[in-house]
C-alpha cells in the first residue's frame, strides 16, 4: 500500500507532535482551505487549576490540573480523566484532539475533550484521592455539563471515582445530574457493559481484522502490554473467542506462557492482588520490552502512549496491531510498520468502543431508561465493526494505512458539520 510521507518531524516524538503529523497528512489529502486547519487545529477551551488537597498526614498539597476542550463542532465534549504522574498539557491537548477523531470515526454526537491530573494514585489513599477529585470537579463546575462537556473514566481512574465527580457535581446544582459523567457505577445510573466496553472494541477490530488478513481465531496469538481496564478485557474477550493470549504485562514486568496464558485466573489473581500482576505464576517472567516484538498474530498494546516508536518498529513481529491505548505508536513508526506490512488498526477506531458505550449511557441517564446488556453489546459491536469496515474502505479508496484513512474519515466529518452550522 502507497504510503504518503509526513511532513518533517522535530527530533523529539510526542503524543502531540504525533497527532498532528497525522492530521497535517489526512488535511493536504482532503486539500481542505487554511481556516478550517485553524479551526481544527487550536483546541476550543484549555483550563489549568491547581487543586489543593489535605493529605492524610494533615499537610496541603497542591496538584495540577487540567481539561482540554478541543471541538464541540459536532456536539457536547467527551473524554476521560487521567490520573497519572506524566500527565501534562501538551499530553491533555493530543488526548482531546483524539476525541474529537474518535467520536466522529464511529459517528457519535460529540465533540472531543480530556482532563486529568498529575498524581500518583497508586500512592495516594481513597480518601486523598476522593478529596483530590471533589476539588477538581469543583473547579470544573463551569466546565462540565451533560450538554456541555461530559467526562469518563481513563488511566487511574474508575467507576469509583466517577461516582465522586458525579455526586460533587449534582450538590453543586442542588440535584442529581446523572448524565453528567459516564462510566459510573451501575447503581448509580453507570451502563451494562461500559467496564468492558473498550476492550471489547478491540476484540471486535481484532477479529474483523483478522479476517481481512485470513486468519482463523482459533489458529491465532496474541501479546497484550497493560492488564488494566482496556487491556484485561480485551484479553479475556479474545481469549474466549478461541485466540491464544501468550503474554501480558502491567507495570510490575511481563509474563510469557507459550501454551497460553489462562486469562480468568490472570484476572482473579489482580483482583485479589491490588489490581498488580506481581507474583502472577501463570507464566514466565520476560523483558517487557521484549513482549512488544513477540512473533504473534495480534499484538494489543493497551497500557500508555510512545511505547512503539523508531527504534523499536523495525524489531516488531506481528501481523497486526489493534491499538487499544491512546497514541501507542508514534508517527516515526507508522512508516516503519507499513513498510513491513503489518496491519495497524489505529487508536481513533481500535479503542472507540469505550466512549460509544459512553454515549449509549448518557442516553439511557437522559431517557431515565435502562438497556440490557445484551442491547448493549449487540450496538457497540454493530457501532465497531460499521466504523471498521468505513475506515477500511477509505483506507483502500484513498491508498494510505488505516490511520490516516481514519483521519480522513474524521476530518470529512467534523468539516461538514461545521460547513453546516456556520456562523462562527
Ligand atoms: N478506560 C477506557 O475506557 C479507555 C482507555 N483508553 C486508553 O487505554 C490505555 C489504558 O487505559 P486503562 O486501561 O483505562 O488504564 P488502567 O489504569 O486501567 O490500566 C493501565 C494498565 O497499563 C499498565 N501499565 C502502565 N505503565 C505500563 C508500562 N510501562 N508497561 C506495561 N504496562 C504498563 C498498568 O499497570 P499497573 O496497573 O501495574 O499500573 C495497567 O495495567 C490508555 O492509553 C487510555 O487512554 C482508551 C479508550 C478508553
Ligand atoms: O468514555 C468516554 O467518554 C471517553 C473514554 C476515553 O477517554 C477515550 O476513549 O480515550
Amino acid at each position: 500500500m502507497a504510503y504518503i510521507e509526513p511532513a518533517p518531524i522535530k527530533d523529539t516524538e510526542n503524543p502531540l507532535e504525533s497527532m498532528m503529523q497525522r492530521f497535517n497528512t489526512a488535511f493536504e489529502l482532503l486539500g481542505f482551505d487554511e481556516e478550517m486547519y485553524d479551526i481544527l487545529k487550536v483546541p476550543a477551551k484549555q483550563v489549568v487549576v491547581g487543586l489543593p488537597v489535605t493529605m492524610d498526614n494533615g499537610k496541603i498539597k497542591i496538584f495540577e490540573g487540567y481539561r482540554v476542550i478541543h471541538s464541540n463542532i459536532l456536539g457536547p465534549a467527551k473524554g476521560g480523566l487521567r490520573f497519572d504522574p506524566g500527565v501534562n498539557l501538551n499530553e491533555v491537548k493530543a488526548l482531546a484532539a483524539w476525541m474529537t477523531w474518535k467520536c466522529a470515526v464511529v459517528d457519535i454526537p460529540y465533540g472531543g475533550a480530556k482532563g486529568g491530573v498529575t498524581c500518583n494514585p497508586r500512592e495516594m489513599s481513597a480518601g486523598e484521592l476522593e478529596r483530590l477529585m471533589r476539588t477538581y470537579t469543583q473547579t470544573m463546575l463551569g466546565v462540565f455539563g451533560p450538554d456541555r462537556d461530559i467526562p469518563a473514566p481513563d488511566m487511574g481512574t474508575g467507576p469509583r471515582e466517577m461516582a465522586w465527580l458525579m455526586d460533587e457535581y449534582s450538590k453543586a446544582n442542588g440535584m442529581t445530574v446523572h448524565s453528567v459523567v459516564t462510566g459510573k457505577p451501575l447503581v448509580l445510573g453507570g451502563s451494562e457493559g461500559r467496564v468492558e466496553a473498550t476492550g471489547r472494541g478491540v476484540m471486535v477490530c481484532a477479529l474483523v481484522g483478522m479476517e481481512k488478513l485470513r486468519v482463523n481465531p482459533y489458529h491465532a496469538t496474541c501479546a497484550v502490554q497493560g492488564f488494566g481496564n482496556v487491556g484485561s478485557h480485551a484479553a479475556r474477550l479474545l481469549h474466549e473467542r478461541g485466540v491464544k493470549v501468550v503474554a501480558i504485562s502491567d507495570v510490575t514486568g511481563a509474563y510469557y506462557n507459550k501454551k497460553g496464558i489462562d486469562i480468568k485466573a490472570a484476572m482473579e489473581y489482580t483482583e485479589k492482588n491490588n489490581r498488580s500482576l506481581a507474583g502472577f505464576k501463570g507464566g514466565e517472567k520476560i523483558d517487557p520490552a521484549d513482549l512488544l516484538t513477540l512473533e504473534v498474530d495480534v499484538l494489543v498494546p493497551a497500557a500508555m502512549e510512545d511505547v512503539i516508536v523508531e527504534t523499536n518498529a523495525p524489531k516488531i513481529r506481528a501481523k497486526m496491531i489493534v491499538e487499544g491505548a491512546n497514541g501507542p505508536t508514534s508517527a516515526k513508526a507508522d512508516k516503519i510498520l507499513n513498510e513491513k506490512g503489518i496491519l495497524a488498526v489505529p487508536d481513533i477506531l481500535a479503542n472507540a468502543g469505550g466512549v460509544s458505550v459512553s454515549y449509549f449511557e448518557w442516553v439511557q441517564n437522559r431517557l431515565g431508561y435502562k438497556w440490557t446488556a445484551e442491547r448493549i453489546k449487540r450496538r457497540s459491536d454493530r457501532i465497531m465493526k460499521e466504523a471498521f469496515e468505513r475506515v477500511y474502505a477509505t483506507s483502500l479508496e484513498y491508498k494510505v494505512p488505516m490511520r490516516i484513512a481514519a483521519y480522513i474519515v474524521a476530518l470529512k466529518k467534523v468539516a461538514d458539520t461545521y460547513q453546516f452550522r456556520g456562523g462562527y
